[in-house]
């Protein structure tokens, strides 16, 4: 029983003991698990911890990257906008008031927007607020008083100053304070409504749409599209109407005046009427643009959100000013349109086919002006006194005409025969390389040579005889019909505009005589062949000289009279005499009473502004648009390097020309050629110079010796006997490649032939006194011995070829500089001698052999020592 119960209990303590033992195991391995799961509880919070930090560094970094590009964005955005804005408000639209000052606006330009304030947004500079009003809304201003009425006084002086005078018609119903909220405007004297004056004014101001639609007959669609295509002044005023309504307006308002109110809100802006209103409601329009004000910010339709810190008001004294310089203005009339008015959208848009047409001013009521030159009327002549505008005029219509008609088109020729440079402009200079590419040629300080408008005359001949000619090989009768047939020629109009004309006609001399006739010519059939003469003068007795040749003056149909201009309009016109200062008569109809249109000039005298819409021109011309001509009568012209020796010798064995030409000096000619002396083998072949200013006859000796030498091989003998001459005569000889050299000691004229022409220059020859001379005068030339001498006196040189009543056939040719006409008889196939009044660098040339009258010159510089 015992031991039953042993082993019981020893069964039960082995199962005890099992028991124990797996329960321990299990303990160990749950432990153990628990361990393990620890573990990866402890990792995973670790890489969680990790993940979240990184993430939080990522998220940090991108939202600092977004910042940083928002604000960049931003600042470049706000950058952006300030330039818009600068630029859609400038001068007086957009100034600040402490910086403000009327500012005109640019021609053919569009109102722009007018600042009220400023932007500020986010931590960016601030923006100007600005809102539109002319040609795009009406404003309507509802809030806090006196800010609303401070914004629109504002508004009102910027929409004033940044406008023309007399461009805004300002009218101003004020009930409550009977206009005195816009009391510093009065000087501008506005059209005030009182109370119980509304119905009418919204009845005028209905009216007034009405007729402009009318006027613009549906041709445009607004008037500011008329405005702005149209150069010069607006062709109607702008109608600002600043409503500011009382409590009792709206109350009394009619339901007709309501319903005329919205009317004017919808048709108004189209046809330049302008609403600013307070006080009273306006109807929904896109045209209307609402402004809340709430202390000094303001919130507008068009800017949505944005709020604007208003500006201060302007002071009052500054619109006080303003006014009332505006107004005095206004009394004066209205300004009178500037040069650049006149310019045209397009430079060189036009054809001369048919002729020219260019607008030199305006009318009083802005319109501009034009002048045509055409076949009907051909010829301009211009009158007025001595500073009355004459040149400004000229000026005009040159600026007028080359921004029109390119180089293909119009050709021009210049000249000005005041003492002065009016023309120099149109020409390269030392400082300004530019020239107007339409101009051929200038001529300034011509005053003294008359032979260069004869030279001139003489070369538009010639034009007109090319023109003609082609003309009859096209079967063509005028200037559009031969550019018609012959497409491809180069047959611009030309425009020669001669300044004080009268002086190439005054005296009854040779120059005169055929300056008239080559006139007549010009002037009778340039009108077929597209030459049109335009003359000037201040000098009455120089016109009457052309009424009394019919036939010259009844081509000059167009007249233009400026101020106190006698004899350019009919006798019985009397226009002239009464326009004011810087106006004109314009008369097509030959100065015909009742044909006249008044224009006022501008003021086209700024060489600056002249030289910068020059240099645009001179930048587009053609390619192979070639330098103008510049005549410059104070110029002295210098001998070509082409005609003097340089480099190689000419050898003895070279040909020699059979007679080769001396050159004397420039001719008075269009293209500035030499003038030669040929020197032939004949009898008389030699040249005299005569006078006593030393310089010139040592040049006019240089130029013609050097001139042979460079031509081919020849000798020379260079004789100075007076020491006056000496450098001159030594600097000669020096120059040239083959010469002797003789002096008061040693001269001598019994030469031999050579194998190569002789020329002997003689300076001061009248102090040789040898009877040898005479020889070779008369028997040299025939042995190709030449003399080019130099004689004080013609006398001398007569007693030098044998005394009083000798035939002076020895000196074919000669050159007198301060020799009086009548002096110059024996040398002169005509009794009496020339008509020559000596006059500083100018030399009468006479080669017996070539000329029917002599020429003048103008004696090359030699050496630039004297000048
Ligand atoms: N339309 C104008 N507006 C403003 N100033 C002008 C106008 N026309 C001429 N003037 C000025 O008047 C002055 C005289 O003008 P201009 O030299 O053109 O006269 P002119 O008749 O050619 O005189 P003159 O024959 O004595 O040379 C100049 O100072 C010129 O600038």
């Amino acid at each position: 029983m015992g031991s039953h119960r042993n082993a019981l209990v020893a069964a039960v303590r082995q199962e005890l003991a099992e028991a124990r033992g797996s329960a321990r195991a299990l303990l160990a391995a749950a432990e153990s698990a628990r361990g393990e799961a620890q573990n990866r509880r402890r990792l995973v919070r670790d890489a969680y911890a990790t993940c979240l930090s990184q993430l939080t560094a990522a998220r940090e970094s991108a939202r600092e990257d977004v910042q940083r590009r928002y604000r960049s964005e931003a600042t470049r955005l706000a950058g952006h906008l300030r330039g818009l804005a600068t630029s859609s408000a400038t001068g007086a639209a957009g100034a600040p008031w402490r910086l403000w000052a009327p500012s005109e606006p640019d021609p053919g330009s569009r109102p722009g927007l007018l600042r009220i304030g400023a932007i500020t947004f986010e931590d960016t500079a601030a923006l100007p607020g600005l809102i539109p009003l002319l040609d795009a809304v009406h404003l309507h201003v509802s809030g806090t008083s006196p800010q609303v009425d401070d914004l629109i006084t504002g508004v009102l002086l910027r929409a004033l100053g940044s406008t023309r005078a007399g461009d805004v018609h300002l009218t101003v119903y004020d009930p409550r304070n009977l206009g005195g909220t816009l009391a510093p405007f009065a000087s501008l004297n506005p059209t005030f409504v009182g109370p119980g004056g509304l119905g009418s004014l919204l009845d005028d101001l209905a009216e007034h749409i009405c007729r402009v639609n009318e006027s613009l007959g549906g041709q445009h669609p607004s008037l500011a599209d008329l405005a702005a295509a149209r150069p010069g002044p607006r062709p109607e005023p702008w109608r600002l109407v600043v409503l500011l309504a009382d409590r009792a307006t709206s109350v009394e308002m009619t339901a007709a005046q309501r319903a005329q109110l919205d009317r004017i809100v919808r048709t108004g802006v189209a046809c330049g009427v302008h609403l600013v209103v307070r006080g009273l409601p306006l109807e929904d329009d896109p045209t209307v643009e609402r402004i809340v004000v709430r202390d000094q910010v303001a919130t507008c339709a068009s800017l949505g959100s944005l709020e604007i810190r208003l500006d201060p008001p302007p002071p009052p004294e500054r619109i006080v000013a303003f006014c009332r310089a505006t107004a005095e203005r206004m009394r004066a009339g209205r300004d009178p349109a500037r040069l650049a008015d006149l310019e045209p959208d397009k430079y060189w848009g036009e054809s001369a086919l048919h002729g020219l047409v260019a607008p030199i001013g305006d009318s009083t009521d802005g319109t501009l002006v034009d002048v045509p030159l055409g076949d009907d009327p051909p010829h301009a002549l211009i009158g007025g006194p001595s500073g009355s505008g004459k040149t400004n005029l000229i000026y005009t219509l040159l600026g007028s005409l080359a921004t029109r008609y390119g180089p293909e088109e119009l050709a021009l020729y210049l000249l000005d025969f005041k003492e002065g440079v009016s023309f120099a402009r149109y020409v390269p200079g030392p400082r300004d390389p530019s020239w107007l590419p339409q101009v051929r040629l200038a001529g300034i300080n011509v005053n003294g040579d008359r032979e260069f408008g004869l030279a001139l005359l003489r070369h538009l001949g010639e034009e007109l005889r090319t023109r003609a000619q082609a003309a009859k090989r096209h079967d063509a009768g005028k200037l559009s019909e031969l550019r018609t047939e012959d497409p491809d020629g180069h047959w611009p109009r030309i425009v020669a505009v001669i300044d004080e004309f009268q002086v190439l006609l005054a005296g009854r001399d040779a120059v005169a005589e055929e300056a008239v006739g080559l006139l007549e010519d010009l002037a009778r059939r340039g009108r077929s062949q597209g030459i049109h003469l335009v003359l000037a003068s201040q000098d009455v007795a120089g016109i009457q000289a052309l009424w009394g040749r019919p036939g010259l003056i009844a081509q000059f149909t167009l007249r233009i009279a400026l101020p106190k201009a006698r004899r350019i309009l009919a006798d019985d016109n009397l226009a002239a005499a009464v326009i004011p200062r810087f106006h004109a008569v314009i008369n097509t109809e030959s100065g015909m009473s009742g044909a006249n249109r008044i224009v006022r000039l501008p003021d086209a005298g700024d060489r600056t502004l002249w030289r910068a819409l020059q240099r645009r021109l001179w930048r587009d011309r053609p390619p192979g648009c070639a330098e103008p001509r510049l005549f410059d009568g104070d110029a002295v012209p210098r001998l070509p390097s082409a005609l003097r020796p340089s480099g190689r010798v000419p050898s003895a064995t070279e040909p020699v020309g059979s007679s080769p030409g001396a050159v004397l000096g420039e001719r008075i000619d269009v293209a500035a050629q030499p003038a030669r002396l040929r020197l032939g083998r004949m009898p008389g072949r030699n040249l005299a110079v005569l006078g006593t200013r030393t310089d010139e006859a040592c040049d006019v000796l240089a130029a013609a010796a050097l001139s042979l030498a460079a031509q081919g091989p020849a000798h020379f003998s260079v004789l100075c006997l007076d020491p006056a001459a000496g450098l001159a005569a030594a600097r000669l000889y020096a120059e040239l490649p083959s010469a002797d050299w003789y002096d008061v000691g040693d001269a001598r004229f019994d030469l031999a032939p050579r194998d190569v022409p002789h020329y002997v220059i003689g300076f001061a020859l009248d102090a040789a006194g040898d009877p040898a001379l005479r020889k070779l005068l008369a028997e040299g030339p025939e042995q190709r011995i030449h003399v080019l001498g130099w004689w004080r006196t013609v006398s001398r040189l007569r007693d030098d070829l044998g005394g009083a009543g000798t035939r002076l056939d020895a000196i074919g040719a000669w050159v007198a500089l301060d020799v009086q006409g009548a002096d110059l008889a024996p040398l002169y196939p005509q009794p009496g001698g020339p008509a020559w009044y000596p006059r500083t660098r100018r030399a009468l040339f006479f080669d017996r052999s070539v000329h029917r009258t002599p020429e003048v010159i103008i004696p090359y510089e030699v050496n630039s020592d004297h000048t």
